[in-house]
């Protein structure tokens, strides 16, 4: 949609700075013919106008609110170098198939932010747009951030690549599982399930998102349970282990605290939830970089806000500023599972977490080119309602570089915790052999998995219970330009 002359900035700075209300591209927050520089950075907004509201106009309000703009002229903009500090809307496109959204694409000078801080980024690109009234509809669904910017942060402390060395595990995902149930055990049984897990072959297993120190489990008494299971099952093994610590706490300093007692019992990883807010997630990143602590992620609470596609912020936004925060592990979704998640969509977000360039690729939602200027990779997780069924469809999708999370996958197994662990890492191990033997594992994959269950009594009682089990609902978060196919 080419920009629309009459309604164009003032040039005349007479009129444009006289007291008054004008429309928000007639201060200059559209400019169809702005050429982004390689500094900027650039969102993407689909954005859906109140009746009545045109497009290109909606597009100026947003960038006028998320930079510099009110409602009405200020002549204090004529003490700073406003053209310059204006963002500016310059393009606006209707969403294909979607009648009444548009997408904006936004440009803002570098010199609008903070360096190293999301605190301040954020409080810019969604601080006030998204209540705005003569929009029904907003949601941020992209950003590029330009190398300038990126290499304020400090990104993962850890990285995809030293992980792996810590862990001394190549060639495969890692398998992780989730404790189930999420709340009520006492620390000893806890400690129990972790043990039986991590002894039947599994790298990791986590704390839940809401297991902090409540009345049947205090923190303390889970690290030390914890911990003793890591370090039994690592003897007996030989293999490195861990357990994710989850040290979400209410304030700052207690975070600190459980994180210095998960150090000094030897654990490899702490993890916190996403609901800790960005300051927390980036303090806590930088004690982790100086401990050599691995960051665990868990996205608790970011569907309220990214599942819908009219309104809210993309999870490959999320991804992003997470990536720039700094954090190890991110729960990235499994596309098969229990919880939302389009195939494609969810690649997208996958490539944000291990690419050292992100493409465009509008199939997957990426809409820039994102240069990730040395920051190291994020270990993406795939965690959710999935079990050994799915192995072939979750490393075709996902491939080596993602912890595969079975959390009621591994412990609701009909011969105990242990079998279901067991049943995990060799539908793993033979998937990984096949594919690497040449054989077509997205079409093979069932086969692949009933030959192994042959000499595997663990996995055969897994297929029995779980083989069957799929949860195929029409995805809510999908690609604008493809039909999606359901995999699961
Ligand atoms: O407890 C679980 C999964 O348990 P289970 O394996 O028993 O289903 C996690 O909280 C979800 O993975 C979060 O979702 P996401 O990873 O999409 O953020
Ligand atoms: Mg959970």
């Amino acid at each position: 949609m080419g920009a629309d002359a009459a309604i164009g900035q003032i040039k005349d700075a007479k009129k444009r700075y006289a007291a008054g209300v004008l429309k928000y591209a007639q201060m200059g927050y559209w400019d169809g013919d702005y050429q982004p520089k390689d500094t900027d950075v650039l969102a993407l907004f689909r954005v859906t106008p109140q009746a009545g509201v045109d497009p290109v106009e909606a597009a100026a309000a947003v960038a006028g609110e998320s930079s510099t703009a009110t409602w009405t002229v200020v002549w204090t903009d004529r003490l700073t170098a406003a053209d310059a500090y204006r963002a500016k809307a310059y393009k606006v496109e209707p969403v294909p198939g979607q009648s009444g959204q548009y997408f904006c694409w936004v440009a803002y000078d570098l010199d609008l932010f903070e360096e190293g801080s999301i605190a301040n980024l954020t409080a810019s690109i969604i601080g006030n747009v998204f209540s705005f009234k003569p929009l029904k509809a907003c949601r941020l669904e992209d950003m590029r951030l330009p190398v300038a910017y990126v290499k304020t942060f400090r990104g993962p402390p850890t990285g995809i690549v030293v992980e792996r060395e810590r862990l001394d595990k190549f060639g495969r995902p890692l398998l992780g599982a989730t404790t189930k149930p999420k709340l009520g055990l006492s620390g000893k049984n806890y400690g129990r399930v972790v043990y039986e897990a991590l002894k039947g072959g599994l790298d990791f297993v986590k704390d839940d998102e809401n297991i902090n120190s409540q009345p049947f489990m205090h923190w303390r008494d889970r690290f030390l349970y914890c911990m003793e299971a890591v370090n039994k099952a690592q003897a007996e093994t030989g293999e490195v282990k861990g357990h994710y610590l989850n040290i979400t706490a209410g304030t700052m300093e207690e975070m600190y605290r459980r994180a210095e007692l998960a150090r000094e019992l030897g654990s490899c990883i702490v993890m916190v939830d996403l609901i800790v807010g960005w300051t927390a997630i980036q303090s806590i990143s930088n004690w982790c970089r100086e401990n050599d602590m691995v960051l665990h992620m868990h996205r608790a609470g970011h569907g309220t806000y990214t599942r819908q596609k009219g309104h809210g912020i993309s999870f490959r936004v999320i991804a992003k500023w997470l990536r720039l925060a700094g954090v190890d592990h991110l729960h990235a979704g499994t596309a098969v599972g229990k919880l939302e998640g389009d195939p494609m969509t969810v690649q997208g977000y996958y490539n944000v977490c291990r690419e050292m360039t992100t493409k465009t690729d509008y199939t997957r939602g990426l809409f820039f080119d994102q240069e990730w200027a040395g920051l190291r990779k994020v270990m993406p997780v795939a965690s959710g309602g999935i079990h050994a069924g799915q192995m072939h469809q979750l490393i075709d999708l996902f491939g080596d570089d993602v912890v595969l999370q079975f959390g009621g996958g591994t412990i609701g197994h009909p011969d105990g915790i242990q079998a279901g662990a067991t049943a995990n890492r060799v539908a793993l191990e033979a998937m990984v052999l096949a594919r690497n033997e040449g054989r077509d594992i997205a079409k093979e994959g069932p086969e692949i998995l009933i030959e192994a269950a042959k000499w595997c009594r663990p996995l055969r009682a897994a297929l029995d219970t779980w083989g069957e089990v799929t949860f195929d609902y029409a995805s809510t978060d999908t690609s604008d330009f493809v039909p999606t196919a359901s995999v699961a």
